[in-house]
């Protein structure tokens, strides 16, 4: 199948989004958006970085990239909307395999009614994937990193080292494993991002906010610079899997801090709006936890303090780095 066809294969034949003015099938794309703040995000999935064929089917491909993106725009308070995809594809790829890609992406972009618009289709020597997310917000309501406020909660949604595990799982695992840890693996190739969490909190005036993508030693550390604020982190608050402790408790500070693609959210809110959080969180389903506090230190802002056996540290960023050479 030639690029023409192949792009013939995976256009929508309708679009679930009043917004989108011209989709596939011209030059680019165009939506149209009143009163509202467009976001708009894209991060790229490379074979053999963040996915393999040991890992992953085409359609949990397709699925994650999509997710991992969605995520950033639920992080920034916003409701996703469409999205154009980059593909670049080795000859070894079937067209049935392409097609089961696009099918992870659709049946994601279902649960929020988005819209493939576009995209760009080249061959290259390693399959990528990259995906750009559009989404909205209403006008000045985006939720910053640099949000955060001295006295502040930190809070994470959901159960963090997950995703780490389960593709701790699917590389070194035996079969029964595989199925005793289901969880962990279905958690790695599906994440669900917190969208539905995050826009029930409109009543809530401020939250700083960052998804978890490399691990929350990185994303609490890019709130502390971003806000110009020290956070204190205590470990033992910080929410696993009843599962997890089947594993080191090493393996299990690793992947609850630095493992990364939960795709969860951490952020911090004030006192006062605590328990009105905690209250949209059970309303929709979602498990929140209070981990941490923010403290305005001259000396220490711009850092994250983790305790842990009655002893202090700094939790340097620590997550997933590219480009670390
Ligand atoms: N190559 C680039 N060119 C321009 N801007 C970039 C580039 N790479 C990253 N950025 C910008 O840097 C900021 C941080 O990006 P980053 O990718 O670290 O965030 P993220 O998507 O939340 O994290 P992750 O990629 O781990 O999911 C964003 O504003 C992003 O748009
Ligand atoms: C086969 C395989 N090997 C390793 C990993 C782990 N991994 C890759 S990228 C990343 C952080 C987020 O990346 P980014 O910063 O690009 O969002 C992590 C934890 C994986 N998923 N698959
Ligand atoms: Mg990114
Ligand atoms: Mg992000
Ligand atoms: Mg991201």
């Amino acid at each position: 199948m030639e690029e023409f066809d192949f792009i013939r294969s995976i256009k929508p034949d309708f679009y679930r989004q009043s917004s989108v003015v011209k989709g596939i099938g011209d030059d680019a794309a165009i939506v149209r958006h009143t009163n509202k703040d467009i976001i708009t995000t894209v991060d790229t999935m490379v074979e053999n970085v963040h996915f393999s064929s040991k890992t992953t089917e085409p359609f949990h491909i397709g699925y994650r990239a999509l997710a991992a993106n969605i995520s950033d725009i639920a992080a920034m308070g916003g409701m996703p909307t469409s999205y154009v995809v980059s593909i670049a594809i080795p000859d070894s790829w079937s067209a049935d395999e392409l097609q089961e890609i696009y099918h992870g992406m659709d049946d994601l972009a279902k649960v929020f009614n988005m819209d493939l618009i576009g995209g760009d289709t080249v061959s290259g020597e390693q399959l990528v994937l990259s995906i750009t997310v559009l989404g909205t917000v209403l006008k000045g309501k985006a939720r910053y990193r640099s949000d955060a406020q001295e006295h502040d909660i930190i809070f994470v949604t959901g159960t963090l080292g997950d995703a780490a595990c389960g593709l701790h799982i699917l590389l070194n695992a035996s079969q029964t494993d595989r199925e005793k840890y289901r969880y962990f693996i279905d958690r790695h190739r599906m994440p669900m991002p917190r969208v539905s969490f995050i826009n029930q909190c409109e009543a809530i005036k401020r939250l700083s906010l960052n998804d978890i993508s490399d691990g929350i030693a990185n994303e609490a550390n890019e709130i502390a610079v971003a806000s110009d604020k020290t956070l204190l982190i205590e470990y033992n608050k910080v929410p696993s899997h009843p599962q997890l402790s089947n594993f080191s408790s090493e393996q299990q500070f690793n992947w609850m801090l630095s493992g990364g693609e939960d795709f969860e959210l951490i952020g911090t809110v004030s006192e006062k709006d605590w328990e009105q959080l905690e209250t949209i969180a059970m309303k929709t389903n979602t498990k929140i936890s209070a981990i941490g506090t923010v403290r305005n230190d001259l000396k220490k802002n711009g850092t994250v303090w983790l305790q842990h056996n009655h002893e202090s540290n700094r939790l340097k960023k620590s997550g997933y780095t590219h480009l670390r050479r």
